[in-house]
This record gives C-alpha cells, structure tokens and sequence, in this order.
C-alpha cells in the first residue's frame, strides 16, 4: 500500500508539487505519468526518502517514510530513474550487498536466476563501472526485485533497455502486481502505462489533471466514445494538456495595452 495524503513540495518560490493526494492499494499498478518538471520524480523521491515534503504525508505498507523511516524503507524497492552503482563492485558483489541489507537468508540462487534472466551471467563477476547503461539499468532493477518486497517504487525503468529486456521489465511488473503486491511507476511512454497500469494520474506542473481507471479518464476527457485510436491513452493525455492550457489562457490577465 502506498498513501500519499495532500503531498506538496516547493523549491525557494516554485511549487514543484501541489497538494497531490492518491492511494495505491496492494494488487495495483499505478502510473504516474506528466510532461517533463510535471513533479513525478519530486514524489518518487519523497516517497522513497530522497526530499522532505514541504507538507502532506507519504506512507509507504503503512509506515511514515519520514518518521518511520527504515520500516517504510525496508518495505519497498526503488529503481531510480538513473541507475547510480559502486563501480568497483562486480554485478554478483552488488546484489550480495543488497540481499545483505535485507537479511535475505540464501540468495545465491535468486542471483543466479535474475542474472540468467536478464543475460547478465557472463558479466556477473565483471565490476559494474564496465558495465553499459542498459546493463546497469538491469542490475538496478535486479537489485530491487531480488528482496520481493510488498511495494515497488519504479522511476522511467525503460530507458537504456533493448526491446527483450523492456517487454520482461513490463511483464515483471505485471505480474508483480497480480502476485497482490504494490507496483508505483512514472513514465513518458504512454503505450507502456495503457498496457499495464491499472490506474493512472497525470500531473501538469505540479498539479494533478485527472485521476483514475482508463474508462474514469476517458470520460473526464469526453473520449469514452472513440473506437480505435479515439480513446487511447495518448489521445486522454493531450486531452487533460489543452484543456489545462485553455484554463490558463482563460485565467492569466491580458497584457498591457
Ligand atoms: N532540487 C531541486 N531544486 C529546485 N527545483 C527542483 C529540484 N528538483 C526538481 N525541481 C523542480 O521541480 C519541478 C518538478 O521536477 P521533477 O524532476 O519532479 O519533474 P518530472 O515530472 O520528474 O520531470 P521529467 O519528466 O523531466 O523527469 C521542476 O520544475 C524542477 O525544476
């Protein structure tokens, strides 16, 4: 479960993030989706402890990220949106490292299995820093799936990724849902979050511009009737994006004469 209750977050005069409030609750694959400096990432970061909110509340499997900071952070995997490693740990010493933070009895297999299944075990004893992005972005995901916690925190996994390694990510994070834990995602690719997700809200500098199933979007956006392409995703995004800039337009003052 992942609570994120009137979240704002605002640097020196600029709200980043304006008082966001949505649940997701266990069995979910929620995305979180906005243009760029839409604030997705400023509530990744607070959700996983990376930037104190300026208010609200963010709860993750029900405990305060930052007052019960390493119960909630012992609940979740984190893929951030750039896959930061210790290059002088090869990719099996990496993996130990975070089967050990989390006590995991005998990991040895799960390592093994992951790094097969990514194509990754030619270069398990390789260190990291020789690693390609794709590769690391692999070994970051690993490293989040390995401890199979209850809450998955995901920001733009599918950058770097070749075509076989985006189609298992999407899968993995399907099924990590279906198996009744929490999955939490951002992404620019609007294909992916339609094929996966099962509730959405879009952001727009900081606020929120709709919220819910595909249908509960649709029908805020007056597409529920479209056939084929009339009621994408794609189509509800551009949708939620005009209407927001013709609130603008209709709210700023006219210029000087
Ligand atoms: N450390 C910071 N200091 C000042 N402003 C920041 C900081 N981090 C983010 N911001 C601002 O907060 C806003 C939201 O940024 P954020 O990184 O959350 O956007 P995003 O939706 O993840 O964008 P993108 O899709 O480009 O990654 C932007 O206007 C950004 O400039």
């Amino acid at each position: 479960m992942i609570e994120v209750q009137e979240f704002g977050k605002r640097y020196g005069r600029h709200d980043a993030v304006q008082r966001l409030s949505f649940t997701v609750a266990p069995g979910q694959l929620f995305g979180l989706l906005g243009s760029n400096g839409a604030g997705k990432t400023t509530t990744i970061r607070a959700l996983v402890g990376l930037t104190r909110p300026s208010r609200g509340q963010v709860r993750v499997h029900g405990h305060d990220v930052w007052r019960d900071p390493l119960r909630a952070k012992a609940s979740f995997g984190y893929i951030p949106d750039r896959p930061h490693l210790y290059g002088k740990l090869t990719g099996r010493e990496t993996l130990r490292f975070v089967a050990g933070l989390h006590r995991l009895p005998d990991p040895e297999r799960e390592i093994d299995r992951w790094l097969e299944y990514f194509r990754l075990s030619a270069f398990g004893n390789e260190l990291t820093e020789t690693y390609s992005h794709g590769m690391r972005q692999k070994l970051v995901i690993i490293a989040a799936l390995l401890p199979q916690c209850p809450v998955l925190i995901v920001d733009e996994p599918m950058v770097g990724l070749d075509p076989q390694a985006a189609r298992q990510v999407r899968e993995l994070f399907r099924d990590y849902a279906d198996r009744g834990r929490t999955v939490l995602l951002t992404t620019h690719s609007l294909p992916l979050a339609e094929a996966v997700c099962d509730r959405l809200v879009v952001l727009d500098q900081g606020r929120v511009l709709g919220e819910g199933s595909m249908d509960q979007l649709r029908a805020q956006t007056g597409t529920v009737q479209g056939g084929v392409s009339g009621d994408s995703l794609e189509r509800v995004f551009f949708r939620l994006l005009e209407e927001e800039q013709r609130r603008q337009a209709t709210e700023t003052p006219a210029g000087p004469a």
